[in-house]
């Protein structure tokens, strides 16, 4: 099902939170449709886990409601709430089999022991541990402890699925392994998966919808790739990706939201998706992989910015590239390499000639900060 296609599901009625004298959330709306992988990402303390434990009722809101399924959930306690949480730690009881660790909240229900079977092998299946019901946890590897982990909390079939920085433990490349198959499961399973992270790759990664928040505020709700190639702000243009920012004036407003821009008393054709008035102060965002860099020598007859190399690094798939600009300020360059020119590179101090493919500019007000 297409996330377009699905309906809310999960939300945030105007929900407060405070801890002691620091408020957390206030008045916080979230919207969260049936069946999709939702990410939460924002920096450390910037109340991620705050809102995955009001899902699952470790804590409650001052003000305002929680609705899951169209129920309000708020005096729900957290046992009987259709939630279940994948901890980073895994929190997994280690003199236990495997098998008894996925059983257990099962067993603890008093369901009987022919269907517990059955559903163990059932979730064994869904991480494909197959065969590993008898072994103990000290005899996984990482990632498997995370799949018994994820098995355990999808056994009692929650309509949602907390994941709180689930991945965080493991490291890179199966982290990455990961991400596939926590993507695999969720479409297997067909539930709702929250996931929070403060890592942006993997929320662009996973996510069918991503929610990037700062300070309990929420700054932008979108797909990967409206928050990476739209951001609303500069907070979410930093904090996703790497940006280049340029301050600039609009000088002339043409038809179409195309404008003329000054930057760094240069007059550059841009394009938005807001009026803007001439004399408007506007902040130009251009992702490293959107500029173009030429040596000096070869530059064409266009405007260009002008500078050196200051940083080249090799990163396999492209050449990232800092260049200090002759009025002092800094790029960052990200170009792949290519059939036409595979071996290309910089020396340090090589005078280049920059500028970008119109269009690809991100525009948003000065003020949106
Ligand atoms: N039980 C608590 N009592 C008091 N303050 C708390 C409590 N739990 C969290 N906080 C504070 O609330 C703020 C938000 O915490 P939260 O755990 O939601 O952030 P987070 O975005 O998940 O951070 P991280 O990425 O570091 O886990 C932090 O400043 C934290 O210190």
């Amino acid at each position: 099902m297409s996330p377009l296609t699905q309906s809310a599901f999960l939300s945030f009625n105007s929900v407060s939170k405070r801890y002691q004298n620091q408020e957390i959330l206030r008045e916080f709306d979230l919207t969260i449709n049936d069946g999709e992988f939702f990410t939460i990402l924002g920096p450390s303390g910037c109340g991620k886990t705050t809102i995955l434990r009001l899902i699952a009722g470790f804590e409650q809101p001052d003000h305002g409601c929680v609705v899951l399924d169209g129920q309000d959930i708020g005096n729900l306690p957290a046992e009987h709430r259709p939630t279940n949480t994948v901890f980073q730690s895994y929190a997994l009881f280690p003199h236990m089999s495997i098998y008894d660790n996925i059983a257990f909240g099962l067993k603890m229900s008093g369901v009987d022991k022919a269907e517990i079977k059955q559903r163990v092998h059932e979730a064994l299946s869904v991480v494909q541990l197959d065969g590993f019901e008898n072994r103990k946890p000290h005899q996984l590897s990482g990632g498997q402890k995370q799949r018994v982990a994820i098995a355990r909390a999808i056994i009692n079939r929650p309509k949602v699925l907390l994941l709180d920085e689930s991945l965080s433990a493991l490291d890179y490349k199966l982290r990455q392994q990961m991400q596939n198959e926590l993507k695999r499961i969720q479409r297997q399973l067909n539930i709702t998966f929250v996931y929070v992270t403060h890592d942006q790759e993997e929320a662009l990664t996973m996510s069918d919808r991503v929610l990037v928040i700062n300070n309990g505020q929420a700054q932008q709700i979108g797909t990967p790739r409206e928050i990476y190639e739209s951001p609303v702000n500069l907070f979410v243009a930093r904090f996703i990706g790497e940006s280049n920012i340029f301050k600039a004036k609009i000088t002339q407003c043409l038809d179409n939201y195309q404008y003329i821009a000054e930057i760094y008393g240069l007059q550059w054709k841009i394009t938005a998706d807001h009026k803007f008035a001439v004399d408007e102060h506007v902040n130009v965002i251009l992702r490293p992989e959107d500029l173009r860099v030429m040596y000096s020598e070869d530059a064409p007859q266009e405007p260009g910015f002008v500078g050196k190399i200051i940083e080249r690094n090799y990163t396999g798939k492209t050449l990232d590239s800092v260049i200090q600009l002759d009025n002092g300020h800094i790029l960052g360059i990200s170009e792949f390499f290519n059939e036409d020119d595979p071996d290309f590179d910089y020396n340090i101090n090589q005078k280049v000639w920059v500028n970008w493919v119109h269009g690809w500019e991100h525009v948003i007000k000065a003020d949106e900060r």
